[in-house]
């Protein structure tokens, strides 16, 4: 090709092309041929669910295009290599906005619509699975490039978000909310947020929902009113039973997001662990060429971002710098009409144990009750609080200024801090999106640097990187290095020397002690403790006896500023959930039902992602109290709630959303809860195990019904939407695990028997490991195999053995194994990870 942009009325006259469209075409037309020839004669017809579908993968999907290409040919859809004028759907997980706008009308997917078409048999409507929540069903469009003036001439802020932040928090938020910031989680993959052409496009986003957000509670009377008038428009509409409720819930959710990430970096960690090949370019910058040999030991930082969610704000906000300022929905206002407000206020403050520090105060009708996600340190010194109502918070501080979330933002700010402390090390505990743990022996070592030294060091380059102050704590252990920070904050920086702990401890008060939480703090005042100190002067024996002999251990130890646990920088995951305590609202048994079934493919997907099964399958429900209103102050909020959490115990882990959605269902029918009552569901995954490949046999252990069921009232499941508390922190809901979920699984044989299908190499298929398609595909072919009768030699010894002991055993029991019969060792059915 010559040098500059190839034309093509010229060139295709000279290659010959032209009678083909030009070389493109041809090349297209050409692929496709090789394609249809390749892939689809060589996969078998699984079925037509596909039927009448193109598709066009673009860029890094999970599963991935050639997973893609398969799954389309086995289920009677069409793959096309180029986008072309029949394609009908486009497939990406993620699109940077430049791409977006060429793609003309073809909707954009996401690549579990055609997972979950497959898996449930039938073509699901692709607008639940837009990759962006604003596209039209026909046009493909991010809200964020739309003008400040589109926003309001073309509706956008109309539909009402779903607020999705309850049951920990905004439960009382009582205005109509906008939909501050769009996002996917696939969008949240860390490599592609540091990006400065990124930042610019995203302060371009900042710059437009600055607008719109403060067109609603600006003093421009005209601007508002008529964008609250289009919210209130559609705010009755979205409740769960909406198809495209859960999608938007959790895009708009805040705990959502910080959930996410903070489980995204604690496996970036992982995975940089993994890959590292010692090398770190900001530890080399910065080391000294006469290294002092002698090692310093472990010491621990703490480094947090002040007031996170404020700090981003501002850095598009500098007039609002050294101001009061606090990021929260809106300023509120007077409670609906048909909202007993005040009774429902009473009844929370009813079900507080006593002693428990409540935020309900200074809530009249008029004032708003929408929570403050975080505010400046400059509120914090009028007595404002994270956590707090924007009503009472403008009691305490007239000129509180709010500003919107900023989702697009947070995700920068954490992926910068964290990509910067890892060119130093990757001794790193990842506590959340804005907080870690770092032990910094190694860089002081080769550094020469003293603590503070390196502390100024990482904070300016933090700073100067993210546009937001950071503060960082220094100390033997982790407990002391957190504690430290407290007295480093905001934008500081302290040391709290081995000599100097029992001293700083003292005065520190119970409540500050991390493992200390709202049950044993009430008990702690009832007997007279409440600073450090009371314990330093207290003795072990009567603690134990009091609280038993560990966690009296723990209380004594964390007094004096004792941890005994070193850091961890391997991230075990414990769990998955979904939950959604907004909108639950559901006109008869068969909306119920049908949301259960859509929350358990939203948990199945999140399993998806850990690579992991699992055996635990839990129902949280949330029902309105007896004589709580109907109405709840909130719109479409849960209101006082019982809440309700039942278990099952499977036989052997599962990934199957069927298998998960039947036993919620029995979990739920069990429980004879009205419909009309719940208020809040959630679904959560506990015994996770690392996915362990199964054949034949293994899989008709997951249609075995459950085992144990466990059922406990659950209190605090409620509670946590009226006591603030950092409850995010640990491993709460989501993981964003990135891992390639695929395995090699030999096809089986064809019903002559004769060899292995067309087209698969070294007869194996690529399949998702993960996934229902791996369920389908055996179901799918069971038919294709050899009739043999169920015996022993179906087993995979090297399965079996893989198999947790439980397991494994009530196998041999099962099948009569352990009677001395010989096993066949298969090795058709091994497979390779
Ligand atoms: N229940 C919660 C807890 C946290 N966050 C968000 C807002 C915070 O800005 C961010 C980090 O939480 P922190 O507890 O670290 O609080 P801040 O960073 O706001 O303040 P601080 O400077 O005290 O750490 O997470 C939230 O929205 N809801």
């Amino acid at each position: 090709m010559r040098g500059g942009r190839r034309k093509r009325n010229d060139d295709d006259d000279e290659n010959g092309f032209a009678q083909w469209g030009g070389y493109m075409e041809a090349k297209k037309a050409k692929l496709m041929e090789q394609y249809r020839e390749q892939t689809v004669k060589s996969a078998e017809k699984v079925s037509d669910v596909l039927k009448g579908i193109a598709i066009f993968v673009n860029g890094y999907t999970k599963p991935s295009s050639e997973e893609l290409k398969i799954l389309m040919a086995e289920h009677g859809g069409v793959f096309h290599t180029y986008q072309v004028a029949s394609t009908t759907h486009i497939i990406a997980s993620m699109l940077p906005n430049v791409k977006i706008s060429k793609l003309g009308n073809v909707p954009i997917v996401k690549p579990g619509w055609i997972v979950d078409s497959i898996t449930l048999g039938r073509v699901l409507d692709y607008s639940n699975y837009l990759l962006y929540s604003n596209q039209s069903r026909t046009q493909p469009k991010l809200k964020h490039y739309m003008k400040s003036a589109d926003v309001q001439s073309k509706n956008i802020t109309k539909s009402r978000p779903i607020s999705p932040d309850l049951f920990e928090s905004n439960e009382f938020d009582e205005e109509v909310e906008f939909k501050l910031s769009e996002s996917t989680e696939d969008e949240m993959k860390i490599s592609k947020i540091i990006d400065s052409k990124r930042v610019l496009e995203n302060n371009g986003i900042n710059a437009l929902t600055k607008t719109a957000y403060e067109g609603k509670i600006s003093i421009d009377e005209s601007k508002s009113k008529s964008v609250l008038e289009n919210n209130s428009i559609n705010a009755s509409t979205k409740t769960a039973s909406d198809p495209s409720f859960l999608a938007e819930f959790y895009n708009n959710s805040r705990l959502h997001l910080i959930a996410t990430l903070g489980a995204e970096f604690k496996q970036l960690v992982n995975d940089m662990r993994e890959k590292n090949t010692g090398k770190y370019p900001g530890l080399e910058a910065i080391t000294k060429r006469e290294v002092n040999n002698k090692s310093v030991g472990s010491i621990v930082m703490h480094i947090d971002m002040d007031c996170f969610f404020v700090s981003v704000g501002l850095r598009s906000r500098p007039e609002l710098r050294g101001l009061p300022v606090a990021v929260t929905h809106s300023k509120g206002g007077p409670s609906r009409s048909n909202v007993d407000r005040r009774r429902e206020i009473e009844m929370y403050v009813e079900r507080l144990p006593e002693g428990a520090d409540c935020r309900l105060e200074a809530i009249d009708n008029n004032s708003s009750l929408s929570e403050i996600a975080s505010c400046s340190y400059e509120a914090r010194k009028c007595g404002v609080k994270n956590g707090m109502f924007m009503g009472a918070a403008l009691k305490l501080c007239p000129n509180l200024k709010a500003i919107p979330y900023d989702f697009e933002g947070y995700k920068q700010v954490s992926s910068i801090l964290y990509k910067t402390i890892s060119e130093y090390t990757l001794d790193i505990e990842a506590v959340s999106c804005d907080e870690m743990y770092v032990d910094i022996g190694n860089i002081l070592q080769k550094t020469s640097f003293t603590v503070q030294e390196w502390a100024g060091h990482i904070r300016s380059v933090i700073k100067a990187r993210t546009g937001c102050p950071c503060s960082t704590g220094f100390g033997a252990n982790r407990l002391q290095a957190r504690l430290a920070t407290k007295r480093a904050k905001p934008d500081g920086q302290y040391y709290l020397k081995p000599e100097l702990v029992e001293d700083y401890m003292s005065e520190m008060p119970l409540s500050e002690l991390p493992g200390v939480g709202r049950a044993t703090l009430i008990k702690l005042k009832n007997l007279g403790f409440e600073t450090c100190k009371d314990i330093q002067e207290s003795s072990l024996t009567v603690l134990q006896k009091e609280f038993g002999s560990k966690s009296g251990e723990s209380i004594w130890d964390q007094s004096h500023g004792v941890d005994k646990k070193a850091l961890c920088y391997e991230h075990e995951r414990k769990s998955v959930s979904a939950e959604v305590n907004y909108g639950i609202r559901f006109k008869n048994e068969e909306e119920a039902l049908t949301f259960l079934q859509r929350l358990s493919v939203e948990v199945k997907n999140r399993l998806l992602e850990t690579g992991m099964k699992a055996r635990g399958v839990t129902l949280k429900l949330m029902v309105r109290a007896e004589n709580a209103p109907t109405e709840t102050a909130k719109y479409l909020g849960h209101g006082v709630c019982d809440s309700l959490t039942r278990s099952v115990m499977l036989p052997t882990a599962t990934e199957d959303s069927q298998v998960i959605y039947r036993e919620i269902k029995g979990i739920y029918e069990k429980l004879k809860q009205p419909y009309q009552d719940l208020r809040g569901v959630g679904i959560q995954l506990t015994r996770l195990e690392k996915a362990v490949v199964m054949n034949s046999f293994m899989k008709s252990f997951l249609s075995k019904p459950s085992t144990k069921v466990e059922t406990k009232k659950d209190v605090s499941f409620q509670q946590k939407s009226i006591i603030k508390e950092k409850t995010f922190k640990e491993d709460t809901t989501i993981n964003e695990e990135n891992k390639e979920n695929t395995i090699e699984v030999k096809p089986p044989m064809r019903a002559s028997g004769r060899g292995r299908p067309r087209g698969s190499k070294n007869g194996t298929k690529l399949v998702r490991k993960s996934s229902n398609e791996l369920s389908n595909y055996f179901k799918s072919t069971q038919k294709d195999r050899p009739k043999v009768k169920q015996s022993k030699c179906d087993i995979d010894l090297n399965v079996l053995n893989e198999l947790p002991e439980d397991i494994r055993k009530e196998i041999i029991k099962e099948y009569n194994l352990d009677k001395g019969k010989k096993l066949c060792k298969s090795t058709n059915w091994k497979r390779k990870r």
